[in-house]
């Protein structure tokens, strides 16, 4: 039986750097089982350098990384695969082969992992995928040219589900997405949290989706990870950075979005304009 508290990336002591350019020096972070991880911070502070280290695409200099308990630095591709398996990546722009169609991208990562799968149940899991990531059934034999934004994040998210991941990793999924298509992308990653279970480690600098369905918030500043929790909990730190984002104009406006939802919700207050349009576009 799965703990809730069950620890499902561990990152200790993580130092990583590039020429004389240290990223991260000692940076501590622990995901748990279940949980969506907003991972926030300003441009350049390795957000995405740490995403790939965990995953196994950065080698760093120092540090311990585990993923569903298993050691994953210096570990072979062999070794890898079976820890590979179970996590999906939806990297930033949906990353898509763009001589593959939808339904093909979607079938890399089986044909990786599965080579010998019956073609047949190949286009079924693929087809499946693509509705599951709110896709049109005839998106399939598309090619991503000829796919919207916000579509072709979901393909790449079709891509990141094909294996049946327990831990999806996201990078920015909700940037360059209009504030209607990025509030459905949220939904649709609370809702596979949801009914999947999925622990998910989400990249953003949208303090909408940070407000709407994070569990708890990782802020990377001065090379770490400077607090861990949720906005209140950060905010009791009074750390520079931390002040700024969510107490600055577009923190305020998705706070009081997000008190304006919850008043809605309870019939008290009348409706004023969604707050998303001036939240977004802040990714650097
Ligand atoms: N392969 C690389 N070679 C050299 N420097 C790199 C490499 N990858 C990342 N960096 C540097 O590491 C730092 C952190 O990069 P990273 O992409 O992780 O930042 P980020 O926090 O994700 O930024 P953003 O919010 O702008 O996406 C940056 O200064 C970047 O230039």
């Amino acid at each position: 039986m799965p703990q809730q508290d069950e620890s499902i990336i561990s990152v200790k002591g993580l130092k990583n750097g590039f020429g004389e350019q240290l990223v991260h020096d000692g940076l501590d972070l622990e995901v748990r089982r279940g949980e969506i991880m907003g991972v926030v911070g300003g441009s350049g502070t390795g957000k995405s350098v740490l995403m790939r280290s965990i995953i196994g695409l950065q080698t760093p200099l120092a540090g311990d990384i585990r993923v569903f308990d298993e050691e994953m630095i210096d570990r072979g591709d062999t070794e890898a695969i079976d820890v590979r398996k179970r996590w999906g990546v939806l990297f930033q722009g949906g990353a898509l082969f763009s001589t593959l169609t939808v339904a093909e991208n979607v079938q890399v990562p089986l044909r990786e992992f599965y080579p010998d799968l019956d073609p047949a149940l190949r286009d079924e899991i693929a087809a499946y995928k693509v509705v599951m990531s709110g896709l049109p059934a005839d998106a399939g034999p598309k090619f991503p040219s000829e796919l919207s934004g916000g579509m072709k994040k979901r393909a790449g998210l079709a891509r990141a589900l094909a294996m049946d991941p327990e831990l999806l990793f996201l990078d920015e999924p909700t940037a360059g997405l209009d504030p209607i298509g990025a509030a459905a992308f949220d939904e649709l990653t609370k809702s596979l949290q949801k009914t999947l279970g999925l622990t998910v480690f989400l990249i953003t600098h949208d303090l909408d989706t940070l407000y709407a369905i994070c569990d708890r918030i990782a802020v990377l500043a001065d090379k770490k990870v400077i607090g861990v929790g949720t906005i209140p909990e950060l905010l009791a730190l009074d750390h520079p950075w931390i002040q700024e984002y969510f107490n600055g104009p577009r923190g305020r406006a998705a706070t009081a979005s997000v008190e304006r939802a919850a008043d809605l919700r309870e019939g008290t207050t009348d409706t004023g304009p969604d707050t998303r349009q001036s939240t977004i576009g802040t990714e650097g």
